[in-house]
């Protein structure tokens, strides 16, 4: 794994500037005029509109809330003399009046010139509504995460014998085991003051009433530390698309075991983290320091290039909790979970994270699956993250691909955010859907829901460019390891590469092949790649939209077929559709029945499709030229002659569309 750390270079442009903080002087480029340090001292009309207008903008910009430095400015001295910053307090706090934001003074300094403040802007609390950020909860086995999770939420310490994490377990092996084994969600709620809202009731939380009385909500992914559970580790942190990774270290027992595998993904990811090291009270100073040292040399090796900052009072929580997402930061904390020590440090830091994620809003809806249930009375409940635009109340989405790589439209019968009933979620939020006429058997992980207007295709095979972080010997094509992208987590095949062997640090543009199901992805989506101890991650650069096995049997195709066999070149084993799984051949079963039912719906049904366990489950589908860097398919890839847009593509789209119609 310490090839993992020297190998991964993360850049720091990807992260995302979504601290919330800002001075009078940090504007936006092209929107905002520069504002001096006075500008809050005695502003005109048209300059407190202004300021109004600013402060509006940046409250929206990140999502709700945002952190004004008062007594800031742009190349000017900090500091305020004391009537000019009441004066200026006075007018930010009509300000955020006038936009129906709490202010909240996070801390005053005194320096040369006078004072300098920071203030929490948050919107009121909506019962309705809150923001949400989601913590991966990370780290080796025993370190306490459950623990720590468990006396967050529930506001009562730990006894050091597993009593705290016992409110957590969602199975009865985890209680008699004491390890997490699935991906859990636990949630904290802040008011727009910063106060925790969660009030345990005989030690159930009523997660309804806390959405209904938080501006802010933490949602805890907690994640197995053990290697055993190493698979669902990655899904959570892939599929669950964490703002930020909290890595949890026992200080007694060191960075040890998975908490390096778990550095380095998130770090693949580019998820921001802050570290935790727990049970402070039990440890020998020296062990503590040996464990603090540890963490620091590696947090700062080539590998991770982060800057650790041992937090220790408030300030160092605004300072780091503000350049957070903007800088290769990464906050380390040392707490208690049985004497409480360091905790309220440690929630004051939740309370001003923001989120990172930015999500369009004004793009059709996009939903990506990470979990399905079916509910008593309900039906089927899919839960997931929107990344983009609004899903509402009898929305028709298309959900899929299935097995043949097609989209089916479906109606949102109701929707719950935290599982409280709501009407509408927007991009950046997770929810749960429960969907009309929809057997649970045929969704699955990694399956989306989109709005008709993005016309989703599913792909068979996709190129990216990835970077071996650990690999034994060498891989090269036909290689099979597990991909994890978003919550899509399916085995795939190296079909291609632009170097005949790849060993630990190497970096290629890689073709992938999945084997069992056609996959909905997009381009510069972050990647993992792996398969015991073999690790690669990367990025996507190239989709090849796969054409439905109804698509390819056109006259063109079966012609272009035969010229193929007729001119007898031997077929590459590793292009050709894989015989499907038994899971597999299940799931196109229960496709089948639900297109014989449904033959209305859409035309791969009416058209007869080739569904005979003869017939492929889809041909490879190629409608864009491979990128130059890859060589050309050999000549035996069976093809399409045509491209994909010629050919009489049976869009779900327009089945949605039919459907809404209808
Ligand atoms: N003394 C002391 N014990 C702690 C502290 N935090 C956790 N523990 C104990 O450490 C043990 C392991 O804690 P868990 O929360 O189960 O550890 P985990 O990281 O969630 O482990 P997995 O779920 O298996 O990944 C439990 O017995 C806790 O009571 C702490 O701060 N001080």
């Amino acid at each position: 794994m310490a090839a993992i750390m020297e190998v991964i270079d993360q850049d720091s442009d990807e992260m995302e500037n979504g601290g919330g903080l800002f001075g009078p002087g940090d504007e936006d480029e092209d929107m905002l005029p520069s504002l001096g340090k006075h500008a809050l001292v005695s502003p005109n009309n048209e300059e407190f509109e202004m300021l109004v207008e600013t402060i509006k903008h940046r409250v929206e910009d990140a999502q709700g809330e945002t952190i004004y430095e008062l007594g800031m400015g742009d190349g000017e001295q900090p500091g305020l003399k004391p009537e000019d910053f009441q004066a200026s307090v006075a007018t930010l706090r009509s300000i955020t009046e006038s936009l129906g934001l709490e202010c909240v003074q996070l801390r005053e300094r005194t320096v040369e010139e006078g004072s300098v403040a920071e203030f929490l802007l948050r919107q009121k609390v909506d019962s309705e509504d809150f923001m949400e950020v989601r913590v991966a909860v990370v780290g080796n086995v025993d370190a306490g995460k459950s623990t720590l999770l468990g006396v967050l939420t529930h506001g009562e310490l730990d006894n050091g014998r597993g009593f705290a994490r016992q409110k957590l377990f969602r199975h009865k092996h985890e209680m008699e085991s004491g390890r997490t084994s699935s991906v859990g969600n636990d949630i904290l709620g802040f008011d727009s003051c910063g106060e925790v809202v969660n009030k345990p009731d005989h030690g159930h939380l009523d997660w309804i009433k806390i959405c209904e009385d938080a501006a802010k909500v933490i949602t805890f992914i907690d994640l197995a530390g053990h290697e055993r559970y190493l698979k669902t580790t990655v899904f959570g942190m892939t599929g669950h698309a964490p703002d930020f990774a909290m890595l949890m270290i026992g200080a007694n027992a060191g960075v040890i075991g998975m908490t390096k595998e778990h550095l380095g993904l998130a770090l693949a990811l580019n998820v921001p983290v802050f570290a935790v090291v727990t049970k402070v009270d039990m440890c020998p100073p020296n062990v503590l320091q040996e464990t603090l040292k540890l963490l620091t040399r590696i947090l700062k090796s080539p590998g991770c290039r982060k800057i650790p900052v041992i937090v220790q009072n408030k300030d160092d929580v605004i300072c780091s909790a503000t350049n957070f997402t903007s800088e290769r930061m990464c906050p380390v904390f040392q707490v208690s979970n049985v004497t409480g020590e360091n905790l309220e440090l440690l929630k004051m830091f939740l309370n001003l994270l923001s989120t990172r994620v930015k999500c369009d809003l004004t793009k059709p809806a996009e939903f990506q699956i990470d979990d399905t249930f079916s509910v008593p009375g309900v039906g089927t409940v899919v839960s997931g993250t929107l990344l983009q635009g609004y899903i509402r109340l009898n929305d028709t989405l298309l959900l899929g691909p299935d097995a043949l790589g097609q989209f089916q439209p479906i109606v949102v019968k109701s929707i719950h955010r935290k599982r409280m009933p709501v009407k509408e979620v927007r991009g950046g939020q997770t929810a749960s859907f429960s969907l009309k006429k929809i057997k649970r058997s045929s969704i699955r992980k990694g399956m989306v829901m989109v709005s008709p207007r993005l016309e989703p295709k599913a792909c068979w095979e996709f190129e990216g460019e990835i970077l071996v972080l650990h690999h034994p010997t060498t891989i090269s094509v036909r290689y099979q390891a597990m991909v994890h992208v978003g919550s899509v987590r399916q085995t795939a095949t190296i079909i291609q590469m632009t170097e005949h062997h790849l060993r630990t640090g190497d970096k290629a543009q890689v073709r992938f092949r999945f084997i069992k199901n056609p996959e909905y992805l997009k381009d510069n989506m972050r990647l993992v790649f792996r398969e015991g101890r073999t690790k690669a991650v990367g990025t996507i650069t190239n989709l090849f939209p796969h054409v439905s096995a109804v698509a390819q049997n056109t006259r063109q195709q079966r012609a272009a077929k035969k010229a193929q066999q007729e001119s007898k070149h031997h077929v590459n084993p590793q292009n050709e559709p894989q015989k499907p799984s038994k899971r597999n051949r299940r799931t196109r079963r229960s496709v089948n029945d639900y297109n014989r039912e449904h033959a209305h719906n859409g035309p791969a049904a009416s058209s007869g499709a080739p569904t005979s366990s003869t017939t492929p489950i889809a041909a490879p589908g190629l409608t864009s030229a491979p990128a130059p860097s890859i060589p050309a398919p050999a000549p035996s890839t069976p093809e399409p002659s045509v491209s994909a847009g010629a050919l009489p593509q049976p869009t779900a789209a327009a089945a949605a569309a039919a459907a809404v119609q209808s």
